[in-house]
């Protein structure tokens, strides 16, 4: 049999249904249902009682959702297979998603919470009058007619028999109006569903991505400030940073568990740190630290002169620049997951393309069809239902079609979010850029081009490197800052610390030796 492919328009409110209504709203649905429950029982006790024709009448009705469902039934039963492609649909769907724990990162320092609501309302908007049937009754209203028009008539069946009789009978005209009092009492119920259902969802819809990034209630630990970042006095350099007997360990580890155990170091505006040391050694809660995604449990971090808990936290996550493996990219088009760098800008083509530039990932976009335009990870919504994979249908093939995405792998992901990344500079508000280890999934070429292209971002941003690989970075280094079991083991210089030989000289030779003994060719 020759089925079409379904469509599905629907919102997601499925979802939200999930979460309470507010009292008045459900009181106003509750005294919906009663008043439709008690016309439906009043109308069929009168009919029960006006004789025959009434207990007809009445086991009709009884009888008229089985009827109605006989009529339909076979809808349900169809091999089908369901693909969203309403794009605003779609939109709506994936900007729902970055609600999703594993986005908060991204969403947080980016300060991207805003620029998702808006877009969000937007889609909303742009769906308008379309459907938010489940996609089976808009195809069943859609094309099929004909088994619509029998359930419709088997469906008004008993109404239709009253009628005549009433017709036939006019002395019980009374019960005639009870009848379409019943008919008006299931058409209200329907309308205070949809009008109160409709009208909320949107406000929880949204009120749900706001609560889920507002900081205060997700961390508690986290409190804003009220002072103005960047304050008066600040350097053009870029950010100062001072540590003084930070103490830290992450909520819920064990009490003696210190990822940083009575740190203090000063970064001066403008340098360049790199962060060494070994796995768990603390490198990256330095970092986390600084970007205020956690605070100090004793001791304190200053920038710029003043705790940096006093600060405005927009503020601060404006003036930072964040690049780390831990960076998603969004179910949104490869544009907007760069744009969304600088969302002001993001439609400066010219902006954006620099950015690829700037983070290597050009030959990337050669590969994809649709270019900047193309959805990786795209949120779709596609499933079949009595359709087996592989059955050798169409309608198989179709799915499997379906579900096919564009694959990019885990350097050349790397390399989008660095390109987010430099679109991010182009705010010129970045005054501290805090660099995590983005390298791990790129080749020695990729990374040096990434550290030498954020190296000529240098102008005006404190920067930080966290890294393992000892060579381009760490000569270019202001300061190394070589950690251990979650202190500063020793910082200075390349050439000081490699006189020094310490924990940095000793890690620096095993990278070393591992390339002094590569056998040379013949
Ligand atoms: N979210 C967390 N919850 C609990 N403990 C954590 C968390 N993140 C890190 N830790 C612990 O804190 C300590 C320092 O971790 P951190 O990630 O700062 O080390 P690192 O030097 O960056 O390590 P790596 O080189 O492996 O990335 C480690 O003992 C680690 O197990």
């Amino acid at each position: 049999m020759d089925l079409p492919t379904l469509q599905d328009n629907r919102s997601d409110d499925h979802l939200s249904a999930r979460i309470p209504w507010d009292t008045f709203t459900v009181l106003l649905e509750l005294s919906a249902k009663l008043f439709a429950v008690a016309s439906q029982l009043g109308f069929m006790f009168q009919t029960v009682r006006s004789g025959n024709h009434g207990i007809i009448f009445a086991a009709l009705c009884v009888a008229k959702p089985l009827i109605e469902n006989f009529a339909r039934q076979h809808m349900w039963s169809m091999p089908r297979v369901v693909e969203a492609t309403n794009t605003d649909y779609l939109r709506m769907r994936s900007l729902k998603s970055l609600e999703s724990n594993e986005y908060r990162l991204d969403i947080l320092s980016g300060n991207l919470i805003q620029y998702i609501i808006t877009e969000f309302r937007n889609a909303r908007k742009r769906l308008g009058e379309i459907s938010t049937d489940y996609p089976e009754t808009q195809y069943y209203n859609k094309s099929s007619p004909t088994t619509g028009l029998i359930a419709s008539f088997v469906g008004d069946f008993p109404l239709m028999y009253y009628v005549a009789i009433s017709l036939l009978k006019p002395s019980s005209i009374s019960l005639a109006t009870i009848a379409s009092l019943q008919q008006s009492a299931i058409l209200l119920r329907w309308l205070f569903w949809d009008v109160f259902y409709q009208a909320d969802s949107l406000r929880r819809d949204i009120s749900r991505i706001q609560h889920l990034y507002d900081l205060e209630k997700a961390n508690p630990i986290i409190k804003d400030g009220d002072v103005h970042y960047p304050p008066e006095n600040h350097s053009d350099k870029g950010m100062a940073l001072e540590l003084n007997h930070v103490l830290f360990s992450y909520p819920g580890s064990k009490e003696d568990k210190k990822a940083l155990d009575g740190v203090s170091f000063r970064i001066e505006p403008g340098e360049l740190i790199v962060i060494v040391g070994a796995n768990g050694s603390g490198k990256s809660t330095f970092v986390k630290l600084l970007t205020r995604l956690y605070d100090v449990n004793s001791g304190t971090i200053i920038v710029d002169g003043q705790d940096i808990r006093r600060y405005k936290l927009s503020d601060l996550r404006k003036s930072i620049a964040t690049l780390s493996q831990d960076h998603l990219l969004f179910p949104l088009s490869v544009e907007e997951n760069i744009g969304l760098g600088y969302p002001e800008a993001m439609t400066d083509m010219g902006l954006v393309n620099k950015a690829v530039e700037m983070g290597g990932a050009q030959e990337i976009l050669k590969k994809l069809n649709n270019g900047l335009k193309t959805v990786l990870d795209p949120l779709s919504i596609q499933y079949g239902s009595s359709v087996q994979e592989g059955d050798g249908t169409e309608l198989a093939a179709a799915l499997k079609q379906l579900k096919k995405k564009v694959e990019v792998s885990g350097g050349e992901r790397q390399r989008i979010v660095a390109a987010r990344t430099f679109m991010r500079f182009n705010s010129n508000q970045i005054k501290f850029v805090a660099v995590d280890e983005p390298s791990s999934a790129l080749d020695p070429e990729g990374e040096l081009q990434l550290f030498n292209n954020l190296r000529q971002k240098r102008a005006g941003k404190t920067m930080i490197f966290v890294t393992h690989r000892f060579g381009h970075l760490t000569k270019h280094a202001d300061k190394i800052l070589c950690m251990k079991d979650g202190k500063v083991a020793e910082y200075g210089s390349h050439a000081e610390l490699l006189t020094r030989k310490g924990e940095y000289y000793k890690m620096y030779n095993i990278q070393a030796q591992a390339f002094e003994n590569v056998p040379s060719g013949p």
